[in-house]
């Protein structure tokens, strides 16, 4: 029998895995590394997580991936090139912070790799149904095992697809497995570039649990202020704060169709843009000069107005409801002071429910792969509109 495939029916066996989720979102900030250790599966699963960095990527980096990133015309070369070189630039990440940690990579039981998104193409989203839904992440997972050693599951939204799904927000299930509650409604909200929200009802209720995207987070804001002044976020909301929103180009933004689809729903920056903003503008037929302080205020505003709008259509109804904020848009104080003045006393950092919120993604892909590793499909059956199937493709290192 393979060596490989005995390793990995041992690790299947065992009664808690060293797992590293690895997330890489839409922002490009760098690489999330998260080391966890996971005993069970299902809803007993439980997790530690035992060390987390986020890897900075270089600028060079950043470029290449900005060459294909949300664009609908590329090189393929660069694309091609680029499934290698996210997947290697990746895996030397991981070796360096195991060092850093004093880690041997024989230790590590399995790496769970979500890739770099480079386009998201759901039907709701291209207008078009001649082809199917459709999501593209690219880091091959091959090329993870063999520079790490270390068996890598990867691509895990393509099953999503294949099952019927968007192939996102794939965060439902480990949100689902590891923090419903006895005690009350959740609303995990994760502010990455793009904003999305796993709604846990309180447990005995009878609801069901869905994950839907809302809108952009940090995105258009990332893109203005990097078109504008080539840094890569307003820190601190500093430029935003110094302006005022205006009125009339919020509502504009506010005016876009995929914010009033039912929930669950999937978008990325292929909608949310500069193109968008430059649309809106036009559109107001004034000739007023915006600033790019009030220009960075109202797109704070329009994402701060999604997601509270967001939420305020998943809990109508029900009371005792929590909000808990993971991503980095919890670091954004405009964002912030805005969802908290919308649902007084109800909104923490996700760092309450006891894990650090700039982790949680990378640490739910570990949770994933678990599930693969370990767990039965129909630990995740009760989730609304999404497919109870295990999710990620192995790759062995030999
Ligand atoms: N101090 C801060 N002030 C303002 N914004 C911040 C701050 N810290 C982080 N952010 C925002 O958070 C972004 C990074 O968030 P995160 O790492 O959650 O995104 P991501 O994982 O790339 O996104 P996604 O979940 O959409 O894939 C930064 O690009 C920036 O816009
Ligand atoms: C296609 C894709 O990469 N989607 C991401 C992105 O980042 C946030 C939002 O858009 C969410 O739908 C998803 O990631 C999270 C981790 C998810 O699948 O739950």
């Amino acid at each position: 029998m393979n060596k490989s495939i005995v390793k990995l029916a041992k690790i299947s066996q065992k009664e808690e895995r060293l797992i590293i989720g690895l997330m890489s979102g839409t922002s490009l900030d760098g690489l999330d590394i998260a080391l966890c250790r996971i005993a069970g599966s299902g809803t007993s699963t439980e997790l530690s997580l035992l060390h987390f960095t986020t890897m900075p990527y270089e600028d060079e980096f950043r470029e290449w991936v900005r060459q294909v990133f949300a664009k609908r015309e590329i090189d393929h070369q660069v694309l091609c090139g680029l499934n290698a070189y996210v997947a290697e630039v990746h895996a030397r990440l991981i070796l360096d912070a195991l060092t850093e940690w004093g880690i041997d990579p024989e230790e590590i039981d399995a790496i769970a790799s979500h890739g770099q998104t480079v386009f998201h193409a759901p039907q709701s989203l291209t207008g078009d149904n001649r082809l199917p839904n459709s999501t593209l992440q690219i880091g091959d997972g091959d090329h993870f095992a063999v520079r790490t050693g270390i068996i890598t599951l990867s691509d895990f939204r393509q099953k999503h697809l294949a099952a019927g799904g968007e192939g996102a927000p794939l965060a439902a299930y480990g949100d689902y497995l590891l923090f419903s509650s006895p005690d009350e409604h959740r609303i995990l909200l994760n502010i990455g570039g793009i904003s999305n929200f796993t709604f846990l009802p309180q447990v005995g209720t009878g609801l069901e649990a869905y994950a839907t995207d809302l809108g952009p987070g940090n995105t258009m804001m990332n893109q203005y202020i990097f078109h504008h002044f080539g840094k890569e976020m307003d820190l601190d909301a500093e430029l935003a704060l110094s302006g005022k929103a205006d009125p009339n180009l919020l509502k504009r933004l506010i005016s876009h169709n995929f914010l009033a689809l039912p929930f669950p729903k999937t978008t990325g920056p292929e909608l949310f843009n500069l193109d968008y903003l430059s649309l809106c503008l036009e559109d107001l037929h004034s000739n007023q000069d915006f600033s790019h302080a009030d220009i960075m205020a109202t797109l704070n505003t329009f994402s701060a107005e999604t997601m509270i709008e967001g939420i305020k259509r998943a809990i109508e109804g029900l009371e005792n409801i929590k909000v808990y904020v993971s991503g980095g848009g919890l670091h954004n104080p405009m964002l912030m002071e805005q969802l908290k003045a919308a649902f007084p006393n109800a909104v923490s950092s996700f760092l309450q429910l006891g894990l650090d919120p700039d982790a949680k993604e990378a640490c739910l892909f570990a949770v994933l792969a678990n599930e693969t590793l370990a767990g039965d499909p129909n630990n995740v059956t009760s989730i609304k509109d999404s497919p109870a199937v295990s999710m990620g493709k192995i790759s062995l290192p030999y």
